[in-house]
């Protein structure tokens, strides 16, 4: 369990759930009323974490207000720091800690090795800022970070002409060699296991020499918002950034400005709360929701209708009624059969909220999440059913049929996702216990203590 030097002593990313764990892990508590619970959120880790990179690669130091403070984005400081980058915490006024003023290095230098975690946004993102530094730069993670994807990075900067060596062949650990510069220019890569190589490319790029004419040669692009929310990100910082045709990008060459950030609450985050609304009966307020964003978890306002709920948006705040309870005590809440290959990363809370309908379900366009903290479909199948579920494995998705479900061991794999998944069936079923509900430190340290304070 990695507590980096950054923290502070008072700033623990596991603290809440070390509180409510036991040997055998954390008893999921149950709802025995419906909500009636207003919450506000910390930083959206993928904000944060290109926030915190881009600052790095800027022509000034800027200020990143309200960020998110977790392994994700302590793994992401630490990296940048290695590499040259200032970081000094500031008086925050978001309420989920400091503010961060990021000073870049002078001249980045590698000769250091950089802990990625289970971090996608460090593993993809840290590479091609590596290549921009003078000398080598080693990249490791942990044990399930050496089976996810990097073909995309790793072929990219080496037909980039960047020298680079991986030993396992297209996964972590590997050494960037850097020189301190990048020609960029026209480059093709397959970007079908994960968006965020698209990204990582395109966040670097303003710093190649010829900026970078990138296209995807896959068949399937997922997440394209998080696509969306790199340029967004690029733009806002002067970065011309074009997008000629589906699947293609180009960035020109120049400086990134310096320019204070404010995150915006991290908004998948926000659906374990929002689900639990429908399991629970009542309803869940998220405070802070933006008026427009390029965050995916957005969605969770045209997705939850579908399993029978009502979302009101009042100003900045987003409530999630639940449905009408049916005969019987039925919770009312409806079968989908949705497409989420734009938002994989709000699969696992959906396929739990599924899991607890009247009717089945069909979640589709998900393959790639195989390729995340673990394989998420193969992972959701099994401790579903463990309970006494019905949950089918599809090639690109899953069936989930409804059954009675009972107590019972819940695996999280490691996966902050999987943790939240367990907690929202345990709202429900009583017994749940989740055996890590700390990897929930990986982009929400507060969780199990927001849960409770959603409970209350
Ligand atoms: O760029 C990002 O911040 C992310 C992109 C997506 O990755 P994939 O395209 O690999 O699904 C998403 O699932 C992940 O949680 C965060
Ligand atoms: C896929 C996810 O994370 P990562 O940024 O590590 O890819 C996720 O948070 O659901």
């Amino acid at each position: 369990m990695l507590i980096s030097k950054y923290s502070e002593p008072e700033f623990d990313p596991y603290g809440d759930a070390r509180e409510t764990e036991t040997d055998e892990g954390w008893r999921a508590p149950v709802a025995v009323t419906p909500l009636s619970a207003t919450m506000g959120l910390p930083g959206s880790k993928s904000l944060t974490n290109r926030e915190l990179v881009l600052a790095a690669l800027a022509d000034g130091p800027s200020t990143l207000r309200a960020p998110l403070w977790s392994r994700d984005s302590e793994l992401m400081i630490e990296g940048l720091r290695s590499l040259g980058t200032g970081f000094e915490r500031v008086p925050g006024h978001g309420g989920f800690g400091d503010d961060l003023r990021v000073t870049p290095a002078e001249e980045l230098l590698g000769s250091t090795t950089i802990d990625c975690g289970l971090a996608g946004t460090v593993m993809r993102f840290l590479p091609p800022v590596a290549a921009l530094a003078l000398g080598p730069t080693m990249f490791d993670g942990d044990e399930h970070a050496r089976k996810r994807p990097m073909s995309g990075v790793i072929d990219g900067l080496r037909a980039l002409g960047v020298d680079l060596a991986d030993d396992r062949r297209g996964t972590l650990p590997f050494t960037v060699h850097g020189t301190g510069a990048v020609g960029g220019g026209a480059l093709e890569i397959d970007a079908s296991a994960s968006s965020q190589f698209v990204s990582a490319l395109l966040l670097s790029a303003p710093r190649f020499e010829r900026g970078l004419d990138l296209r995807h040669s896959g068949e399937r692009l997922p997440s394209l918002p998080h696509i969306e929310m790199t340029i967004e990100t690029l733009r806002a910082r002067g970065v011309e950034v074009t997008s000629p045709e589906p699947g293609r990008w180009t960035v020109a060459p120049g400086p990134i400005r310096a320019i204070d950030v404010d995150i915006e609450p991290d908004l998948s985050n926000a659906a374990p709360f929002l689900v639990a609304a429908l399991v629970a009966g009542g309803s869940v307020t998220i405070t802070g929701w933006p008026a427009e964003t390029t965050q995916v978890g957005a969605q969770l306002a045209q997705l939850l209708p579908q399993f029978g709920a009502r979302v009101v948006v009042e100003g900045d705040r987003l409530t999630v009624h639940a449905p009408e309870r049916g005969e019987g005590g039925r919770r009312g809440i409806r079968g989908v059969d949705l497409d989420l290959s734009e938002a994989g990363e709000l699969a696992p809370n959906l396929v739990a909220l599924a899991a607890l309908a009247d009717e089945p379900s069909t979640i589709t366009g998900i393959g790639h999440i195989r390729h995340h903290e673990t394989d998420r479909l193969a992972a959701l199948t099994a401790e579903i059913n463990g309970l006494g579920g019905a949950v089918t494995e599809l090639d690109d998705g899953l069936r989930i049929d409804p059954a009675p479900l009972h107590g019972g061991p819940w695996r999280a794999y490691a996966d902050h996702r999987m943790a939240t998944s367990g907690a929202i069936i345990g709202l429900a079923v009583p017994g749940v216990v989740v055996d890590d509900i700390a990897s929930t430190g990986k982009t929400l340290p507060q969780f199990t203590a927001l849960w409770e304070q959603m409970l209350a």
